[in-house]
């Protein structure tokens, strides 16, 4: 099967240029194939580097050393070396990204922060709204809080709003830091079902998860991050 993304020995290093240059490695080398339809959990201790690569991923942290290759629009793009406006494009069709935290944006509803990637892709109003609805109902969002903004929801619920803008837009990939961190057990049920919908449409999912029981639930392949370039387990 054709990969989804292809990591090509990349590594990262942050330099603590305040402290006498000190050089802290945290990816080494690392070089794997993803595929569509399936999903990597990142595993391994803290500090490992799981949310750095996948930051590295989303092009929030610049690439150290090697190559991070997806298919936008057809082509065959190095995320590590693309221009802003490429990683924007990417962003709105090719990958997905929820964060631990929600990015809020003052005075802007919880609905319309969800509903932001449609509009991004041009999707009429009503139907993104609609839609947005239907996420924000299934995960157990109340109805009185859609049109407030979430700068005052409480954390599972800002958790919530982040997952329910992560997957309202099909991407091919998708990446997931900690998603399910802050809920109680029927709204991870929720999640669980989200990424396997998303795996059915043949995204290529990464994610990190701490808690075992999900992981084993979704995890096509677990990769241990403890040692600096990982292996598979
Ligand atoms: N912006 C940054 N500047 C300096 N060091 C950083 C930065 N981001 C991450 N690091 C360091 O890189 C290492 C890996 O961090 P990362 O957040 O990727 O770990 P993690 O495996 O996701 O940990 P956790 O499970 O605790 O979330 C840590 O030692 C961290 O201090």
């Amino acid at each position: 099967m054709e990969w989804a993304l292809k990591l090509i020995d990349i590594g990262k290093d942050f330099v603590f240029h305040h402290q006498h240059g000190t050089r802290l490695v945290v990816l080494d080398n690392f070089s794997m194939d993803f595929f569509p339809g399936e999903t990597a959990i990142l595993s391994g201790p803290s500090g490992s580097g799981k949310s750095t690569l996948l930051r590295m991923i989303y092009a929030g942290y610049k690439t150290g050393k090697g190559k991070i290759l997806i298919k936008h629009n057809n082509q065959q793009v190095d995320i590590a070396a693309a221009s802003p406006s490429i990683i924007y494009s990417i962003r709105q069709n090719t990958i997905g990204y929820v964060s631990q935290f929600l990015r809020i944006v003052p005075r802007v509803s919880a609905l319309d922060t969800v509903i932001e990637p449609l509009i991004a892709r041009n999707i009429s109003e009503s139907i993104a709204r609609k839609t947005g609805k239907q996420m924000l109902d299934r995960l157990n969002i109340p109805q009185n809080l859609w049109h407030l903004s979430a700068a005052t929801f409480s954390g599972g619920e800002q958790q919530r709003i982040n997952i329910a803008r992560g997957f309202i837009a099909p991407y091919p990939i998708l990446l997931l830091d900690e998603p399910t961190a802050s809920l109680d057990a029927r709204n991870r049920q929720v999640v669980i079902e989200l990424i396997q919908e998303a795996i059915g449409n043949s995204t290529c999912v990464l994610a990190i998860f701490h808690d075992k029981s999900d992981q084993k639930t979704i995890a096509d392949r677990i990769i241990d991050m403890s040692a600096k370039s990982f292996q598979e387990i």
